[in-house]
């Protein structure tokens, strides 16, 4: 989306542990694109990389609440990544970055306080014990107490921290692992939250859009949006995770089945806590990492949805992608996923 919609940019430089060869399709147009192999949490690779730049997007993260990665590793990659990442700003003088941050920085909490059509301003108490929105909302505050620092060259660093509620889209993995569920279940996935819990979901495109968005309006509007937070948002609708997911499912082939949860509370407390038991003996196996266990199913519970402008007002953001074009991309996805599957 930089390429297609920055008219400023020079350089792309992406810097991951991972690069895919679907990189190589982006080397052809006339913006020079430089793919870096590296580890966010070694401060030398980091600084190499940023050296030079002009806006930093971070984005990279483990995003964990399945225990397959330790806690450890997601403080190390999430929060020492990060503050890396600021350093290497600090150090070799650029001046902007935008930092992906969660919904999870606010909540769901753990007392499971409902978040409902909340914004920037709203009272709630995000108090967290498990390490992903732990490293989350460690890592969102030192972006955010970095603004105004010095950098080499003396001029401020300007930051600011965007806030995704759940991303759907292509590419989305939770998205494949339920549509893969419904496959081996005869196209049915059974109903285990109730419809009433609203889940604030975002298309991944908004998503980069807002991210493009910030890093071109950073510079011009630093005494205003230097050190904000802005939840990611669109027209996407207010559903139960399992119902909106059904929106792509469904037109796949899959059916959910019951107009409210099939199994009481308890029993998939039951299970959740069970799959957590199973997950730790089976370890020095294999990784056992099912959707279901007591956080995921805690969050599901609990509605947290988001109803802000802040992001339209502060650098007049409009998500580029309606609803209607978000979901027909995805469905696509699926649809390219489910030939690819039989
Ligand atoms: N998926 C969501 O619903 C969601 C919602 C809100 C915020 N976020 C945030 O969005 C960001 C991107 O997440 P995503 O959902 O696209 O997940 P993702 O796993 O697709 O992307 C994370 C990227 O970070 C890279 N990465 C991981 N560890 C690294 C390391 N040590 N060094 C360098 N690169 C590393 C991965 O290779 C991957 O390309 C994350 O910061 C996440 O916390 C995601
Ligand atoms: C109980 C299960 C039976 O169907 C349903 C489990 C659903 C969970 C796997 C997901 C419910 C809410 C999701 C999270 C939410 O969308 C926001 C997130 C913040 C983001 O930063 C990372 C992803 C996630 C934690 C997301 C993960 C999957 C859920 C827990």
């Amino acid at each position: 989306m930089l390429l297609q919609q920055e008219p400023q940019l020079r350089e792309l430089r992406i810097f991951d542990l991972h690069l895919g060869p679907w990189l190589e399709e982006l080397k052809t147009g006339p913006v020079q694109v430089t793919a870096i192999q590296g580890d966010v949490t070694q401060a030398h690779e980091v600084a190499a990389a940023v050296a030079g730049a002009h806006v930093v997007i971070h984005t990279a993260g483990l995003v964990d609440v399945f225990g397959k990665t330790s806690p450890e590793t997601i403080h190390e990659v999430n929060v020492q990544g990060t503050r890396n990442v600021i350093e290497a700003c600090v150090q070799t003088g650029t001046r902007f970055l935008v930092y992906t941050s969660s919904m999870e920085v606010v909540g769901p909490n753990i007392k499971g306080q409902p978040f409902y059509r909340g914004n920037e301003n709203t009272p709630y108490e995000a108090v967290h014990r498990h390490p992903y929105p732990c490293s989350k909302a460690l890592a969102e505050q030192l972006v955010l107490e970095a603004n105004g620092r010095k950098v080499l060259g003396g001029l401020p660093l300007v930051t600011c921290a965007l806030r995704p509620t759940g991303i759907y889209g292509e590419g989305h993995q939770i998205m494949r692992d339920f549509y893969h569920q419904g496959l081996r279940l005869g196209g049915r996935l059974f109903r285990a939250i109730p419809a009433s819990v609203e889940h604030g979901r975002v298309y991944v495109g908004n998503v980069a859009w807002m991210h493009v968005l910030v890093a071109r309006e950073l510079e011009h509007r630093a005494a205003l949006m230097g050190g904000q937070v802005y939840f990611c948002y669109d027209n996407s609708p207010y559903k139960s995770y399992e119902d909106f997911n059904m929106e792509f499912l469904g037109p796949c082939g899959l059916r959910l089945v019951g107009t409210r949860p099939l199994l009481p509370y308890w029993l998939l407390v039951f299970l959740a806590a069970l799959n957590v038991l199973l997950q730790w003996l089976l370890r020095p196996l294999l990784l056992y990492a099912p959707l279901l266990n007591p956080y995921t199913l805690a969050m599901a519970n609990t509605t947290f949805t988001v109803s802000t402008d802040k992001a339209r007002r502060h650098f007049g953001y409009e998500p580029p992608f309606s609803w209607e074009e978000s979901r027909t991309r995805t469905i696509r996805w699926v649809q390219a996923m489910e030939g690819s599957a039989q």
